[in-house]
This record gives structure tokens, C-alpha cells and sequence, in this order.
């Protein structure tokens, strides 16, 4: 039996999706095969020995120990794209409830209940929160992934002009912009002319307080910020800071802190951008599907440590063996198969940055122990 640990709930799509008769799928799995998470942070946590991957079902990874795993032989998955049309919608909502001082008015509007003509009351104090319309208005978004690229194209349809910054644009994403969105190849352009920003990249070391002080210094008065990616990409103080010296008109963000939780002109959502049935099916269904193919066929694919591969068996034996990107290392892993007088059929060798995963396809006796003392082996299964 194959046991899937869940560390959050994980929607039953996906984990329907596992053969009873192979899979047992808990909360409390002992010795798990893979763990299946969405948001728990797994940094402080021990990895047991029998873990082969973990399925974070969503986009960001920065809950999960990558680096640290990927030296463990522990596959990481994620569900590029699963949930992007939902923070997608939740960002144009965002963009509206920067704009027209809605959740305030809402909030003032059922302050009058059991009063006296309220529905003159409303006509006479609406005026107090009256905002501006989004049309005709500059948005920068600033990466254009899976999220960026939807939320730039529907603003361009709901009739904004469209800065986009993302120096590591894939073809993949570029095809799928509307030709009107403007890329720039300066973060500053975004900074200098929108009247609104909206931020889509992973939270890394090096993407940190993108938006900080210096960040909001260039940016035009009375800018609308929306953050529904991670706290940590935008300084919390500094945007406080700046929305009471006037500058930035509002803040909306998926991440509560301290800082921002209670200001006013900020609007702090629980972090609801993937929650949609929609999305969570997508992500527990593609998640599910991800670490099946890995246990039983050693498939990878869409990985964050391990480069995508597969390979199928007409041989014996697959043997699968993840092992560190460097030199003859390979020459070494097929040693141990010519070493025992069987026959690699078919091989694969992929890399992705410091990992590399290679598969054999073998007919005769493999050692796995022999693949396992290989220095820079981590991770070596024989199917
Ligand atoms: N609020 C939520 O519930 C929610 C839901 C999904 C994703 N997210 C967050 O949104 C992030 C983006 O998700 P996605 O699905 O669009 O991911 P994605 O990988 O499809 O897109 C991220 C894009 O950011 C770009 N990028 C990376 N570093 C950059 C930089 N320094 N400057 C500009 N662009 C940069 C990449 O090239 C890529 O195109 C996730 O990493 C996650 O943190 C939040
Ligand atoms: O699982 C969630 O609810 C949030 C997911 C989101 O933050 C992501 O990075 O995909």
C-alpha cells in the first residue's frame, strides 16, 4: 500500500482520484509515500524516510523546505495554472474595491439598520464614497505567469492600458498576452505611470520587498496597490507609512499582518484568491494525478526540483534515479547496470538547474544498492 498524507484539506476530486486497492489518503498516514498540502508550513518539519514527493496543490512553494528535499531524493510538485482564474477574478474584484470605496460603504450602509428613513440617509451621505472607474486607466502588473497574463488581458478587455514587467517571460505565457498589453523591460516603467499595480510572483529571497519604499517614491499619487501573491513581496510599513502620508490611496491585500490588519484604506482578505470549488478541484485533480504517475510509472512532471521526464518500461526494470546535475555521474549510473551484464534498452537523462533524473529502461538483474552508493545518488527506485 502507497499511504498520501494530507496536511490541509485537499479537495475530494483529487483524492477520490487514488485506487483504494494501492492508496490509503489521511490526515494522520504513517510512513507516508507523499504528502499532498496546500498552505501548511513545512519548513520545521521532519521528512520521513519513506516520503518520495509531495504535491503542493497550488502555485506557490515557499510553505515548502524545496532545496532541502530535492537533497533528500523528495520530489516536489505543483499545479501550475490550476487556480489562476480564480485570483484572477479576485484581483479584478480587487482592482474595484481599490477603486470605489465599496466594503466602506457596505459596511455604513448596514450601521443604518433599525434607524429612522434610511434609505434617504443612503442618498444623502453616498456621497463620501464615491471612487473612480477603472476604464481608460494605467494597470501594471508586474509578472505574467499563469495569474499576471490572465489578470493583464482581462484588464485590457475591461478598457485599461496595460504595463507588464517580467524578465523571465516564458514563450508560453508571451502567446497568450493580448497584443495591446505594453511589456516593458523596466520594473520603473511600472512604477513611474500606473494608477494601479498588481504583483504575480513567487516569494524567493531575491523577490523580497519588491515593493518598498524606494518602489513607492516613483509611483504616481493617489496609486492603488494590490498584493494578492505573498506578504512578504510588498514592505507592510511601508505602505502603511505611505497611505497615511497620502500617497498610495489604498492597499489590497491576501495577507494579513499586524501591520496592515485594522489601517484604514487597507482591505485585508483572508487569503482567498484559490478559494473557489473551481480551483480547488483543478489543484487537488492535477496534484493527484502528478504524484500517481511519479509512484507508479516514475513519471515527473511539473516538478519545482526535478526536471520533467518519463519513460516507458519494455524492459525488466525502470530504474529511476534522481541524483545531483554534475559530472559523470551518468557514466557511473550505467556502469552499474553493464556491471551486473544487463541491458539498458532506453534511457532518458534530464537536468534542471543543480538535479538531474535519469531513467533505465533495463532487461537483466539491477542492484539498487548499487545505484545508491553512487556519490551524488540521492533518491533511486527500480519499478
Ligand atoms: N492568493 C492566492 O491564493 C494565490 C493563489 C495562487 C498563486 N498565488 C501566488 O501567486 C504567485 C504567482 O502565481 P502564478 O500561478 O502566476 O505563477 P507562475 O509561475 O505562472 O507566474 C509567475 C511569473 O512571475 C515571473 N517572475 C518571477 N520572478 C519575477 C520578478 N522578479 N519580476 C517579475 N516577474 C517575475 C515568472 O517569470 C512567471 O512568469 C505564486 O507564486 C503564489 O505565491 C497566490
Ligand atoms: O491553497 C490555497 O488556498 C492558496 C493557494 C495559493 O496561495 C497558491 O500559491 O496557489
Amino acid at each position: 500500500m502507497y499511504n498520501i498524507l494530507t496536511l490541509n484539506k485537499i479537495a475530494a476530486c483529487g483524492t477520490d482520484i487514488f485506487d483504494k486497492a494501492k492508496y490509503t489518503v489521511s490526515d494522520n498516514a504513517e510512513n507516508p509515500t507523499a504528502i499532498m498540502v496546500r498552505s501548511a508550513k513545512m519548513h520545521d518539519m521532519e521528512m520521513p524516510e519513506s516520503l518520495l514527493a509531495i504535491a503542493r496543490a497550488g502555485a506557490g512553494v515557499n510553505n515548502i523546505p524545496v532545496e532541502k528535499c530535492a537533497e533528500q531524493g523528495i520530489v516536489v510538485f505543483n499545479t501550475p495554472g490550476a487556480n489562476s482564474n480564480a485570483v484572477k477574478e479576485l484581483a479584478i474584484c480587487a482592482l474595484l474595491l481599490s477603486s470605489r470605496k465599496i466594503t466602506e460603504a457596505a459596511a455604513w450602509a448596514a450601521s443604518l439598520k433599525g434607524t429612522l428613513d434610511a434609505p434617504k440617509t443612503v442618498e444623502g451621505g453616498k456621497s463620501k464614497f464615491a471612487g473612480p472607474e477603472i476604464l481608460g486607466k494605467t494597470l501594471g502588473v508586474i509578472g505574467l505567469g499563469a495569474i499576471g497574463g490572465k489578470i493583464a488581458n482581462a484588464a485590457v478587455a475591461l478598457g485599461m492600458d496595460v504595463i507588464g514587467y517580467d524578465p523571465f517571460l516564458s514563450v508560453n505565457a508571451a502567446i497568450q498576452l493580448d497584443p495591446a498589453v505594453k511589456v516593458t523591460a523596466d520594473i520603473n516603467d511600472i512604477y513611474k505611470n500606473s494608477d494601479y499595480i498588481t504583483i504575480h510572483v513567487p516569494y524567493t529571497p531575491d523577490t523580497k520587498n519588491t515593493i518598498d519604499e524606494a518602489q513607492i517614491a516613483m509611483m504616481k499619487d493617489g496609486v492603488r496597490l494590490i498584493n494578492l501573491a505573498r506578504g512578504e513581496l510588498i514592505n507592510s510599513a511601508a505602505v502603511v507609512k505611505a497611505i497615511k502620508d497620502g500617497k498610495v490611496a489604498k492597499y489590497v491585500t491576501d495577507f494579513a499582518d499586524d501591520v496592515v490588519l485594522g489601517e484604514e484604506n487597507v482591505i485585508v482578505l483572508p487569503h482567498l484568491g484559490a478559494s473557489t470549488p473551481e480551483s480547488e478541484d483543478n489543484c487537488a485533480t492535477m496534484a493527484a494525478h502528478e504524484l500517481i504517475d511519479y509512484i507508479e510509472k516514475g513519471t515527473i512532471k511539473n516538478s519545482v526540483n526535478f526536471p520533467n521526464a518519463e519513460l516507458a518500461k519494455t524492459g525488466d526494470h525502470l530504474v529511476c534515479v534522481l541524483h545531483k546535475n554534475v559530472p559523470a555521474l551518468i557514466a557511473q549510473i550505467t556502469s552499474v547496470v553493464s556491471d551486473k551484464g544487463a541491458n539498458i534498452e532506453n534511457l532518458v537523462n534530464k537536468s534542471k538547474k543543480d538535479w538531474a533524473y535519469t531513467m533505465l529502461d533495463v532487461t537483466g538483474d539491477v542492484d539498487a544498492d548499487a545505484f545508491k552508493s553512487i556519490e551524488g545518488v540521492v533518491g533511486v527506485r527500480v519499478l
